[in-house]
């Protein structure tokens, strides 16, 4: 297993390009269950991820190709469609739970296992099933399975969720795009993946209006065509490649960045004294000589601070002057990083969803292990911001959202390297 060398770091400065987002692409790839014709995504992150989902579309019958080294993915669904989604492949990663609306709609019933707990929390899919239930499908949990049939088709209807669900939002995006009749989600997400999910569903020519607020208006139609979708900017790699200057000092430019996707938490890093600025090339974050300033934070859905960028904004907070409290809403695991933190110097206390950081002058170089994603990545941020040197162990955490992680950061002037196992 691969592990990452971190050196603590003076200031950082220059430029970084911001992929695809994991989370978009994770999304639009199972439309191409809906068409059968080609689908093609460019601007596609190079993750692990994109493989798995790559492996699970494959193993229902779709051609996927990977074009320009991964960055295209080239996808088409024209011959027979498998409707089951094996446990082998869905475990591996939530986002496998969102060719259930698809499969449904193009093919009247799908049988896809559910995708079980995962480091950071639950992951449920009542929120998903009671939607295409709305719709009109029969939903079963039989052998870890959830076995999913629609005899008469898929039919519009109205419905609200008790919580504002992204992947839940998807799978009933997807199905009710080819249900007869239309159909109201409301108190629908709000996230830009959402956002870019109807943009492409759209150009494939769904009927659709409302994304980005609550009330989201589908209108059924019989088929979806083809077409070319870019995927959106990356909204937490943005994030968390925005903290290297506010942990190092220094100035940095994430190419392709914009405040709209990312203004609660460019909010925080303001308030704790960190400069950021839209231009035409992206957002351009700087830090002078000053340490960073304490501030609270609560995770929401968006527009609220997103749940994948707490770990790395603790990362920041931990050499902040004064205390900052962290509460996680969405997910009641995912404060894995702190203990990894306080080896290296940290100052927190956790206590069920909140999280105490009292700020220290400067952390210590330590041995640390990934234990999800993001949690990875803000251990890394931690150790540019530490004295001596950081060593992040099991890193395929990091592999799953993070293209060329040592590359992009080498390319600020940070010291980061691979160790091959
Ligand atoms: C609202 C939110 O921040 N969603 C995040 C979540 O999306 P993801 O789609 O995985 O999760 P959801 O948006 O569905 O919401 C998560 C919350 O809803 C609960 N839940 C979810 C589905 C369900 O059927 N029943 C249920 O109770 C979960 O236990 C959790 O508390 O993880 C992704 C990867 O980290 C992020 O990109 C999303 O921004
Ligand atoms: C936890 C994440 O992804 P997933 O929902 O795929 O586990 C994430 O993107 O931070």
């Amino acid at each position: 297993m691969d592990s990452i060398l971190v050196r603590g770091n003076g200031p950082v400065s220059g430029d970084i390009e911001i992929a695809g987002a994991k989370n978009a692409c994770l999304t639009l790839m199972p439309a191409t269950l809906l068409s059968d014709e080609p689908l093609t995504l460019t601007n596609a992150p190079r993750l692990s991820d994109i493989k798995t989902m790559t492996e699970l579309l494959a193993s229902l019958g779709a051609e996927v190709t990977a074009l320009q080294e991964g960055k295209v993915q080239a996808m088409s669904c024209h011959g027979d469609i498998n409707p089951v989604a094996d446990y082998e492949i869905v475990r591996k990663m939530r986002a496998s739970n969102l060719v259930l609306g698809p499969l449904l709609a193009r093919l009247g019933h799908a049988v896809v296992s559910l995708p079980g707990g995962c480091a950071i929390g639950a992951r449920p899919m009542d929120l998903h099933t009671t939607a295409l239930e709305a719709l009109g499908a029969q939903i079963e949990l039989r052998d870890g399975y959830l076995h999913a049939k629609a005899p008469g088709g898929l039919k519009g209807a109205v419905h609200k969720m008790r919580f504002p669900s992204v992947g839940a939002t998807e799978n009933f995006l997807m199905a009710a795009s080819l249900a007869k009749g239309t159909s109201v989600l409301e108190n629908a997400a709000r996230e830009p993946e959402i956002v870019d999910l109807v943009s492409c569903l759209k150009k494939m020519g769904a009927q659709i209006e409302g994304e980005g607020t609550e009330r989201i208006e589908i209108q059924g139609v019989d088929r979806l065509h083809g077409a070319t979708h870019p995927v959106v900017t990356d909204r937490i790699e943005l994030g968390t490649f925005m903290l290297a200057p506010a942990i190092c000092g220094g100035e940095v430019t994430c190419l392709g960045g914009k405040l709209s996707l990312v203004e609660a938490f460019v909010e925080k890093l303001e308030r704790a004294g960190v400069s950021v600025t839209e231009n035409a090339r992206g957002l351009t974050v700087s830090r002078g000589e000053n340490r960073v300033q304490a501030v609270d934070v609560v995770t929401e859905p968006f527009p609220g601070f997103p749940t994948d960028l707490q770990a790395q904004m603790m990362a920041l907070l931990c050499t902040a002057e004064g205390t900052s409290v962290l509460e996680e809403t969405i997910f009641e695991n995912r404060f894995m990083h702190a203990p990894e933190l306080t080896r290296m110097g940290a100052d927190i206390e956790v206590h069920g969803g909140h999280a105490t950081v009292h700020g220290v002058e400067r952390l210590k170089g330590a041995r640390v292990m990934a234990t999800d994603l993001r949690a990875s990545v803000s251990l890394i941020l931690a150790g540019l911001a530490a004295e001596g040197e950081t060593v992040v162990s099991r890193v395929y955490h990091l592999d799953r959202g993070y293209e060329f992680v040592e590359k992009k950061l080498s390319g600020i002037g940070a010291h980061i390297e691979r160790i091959k196992s």
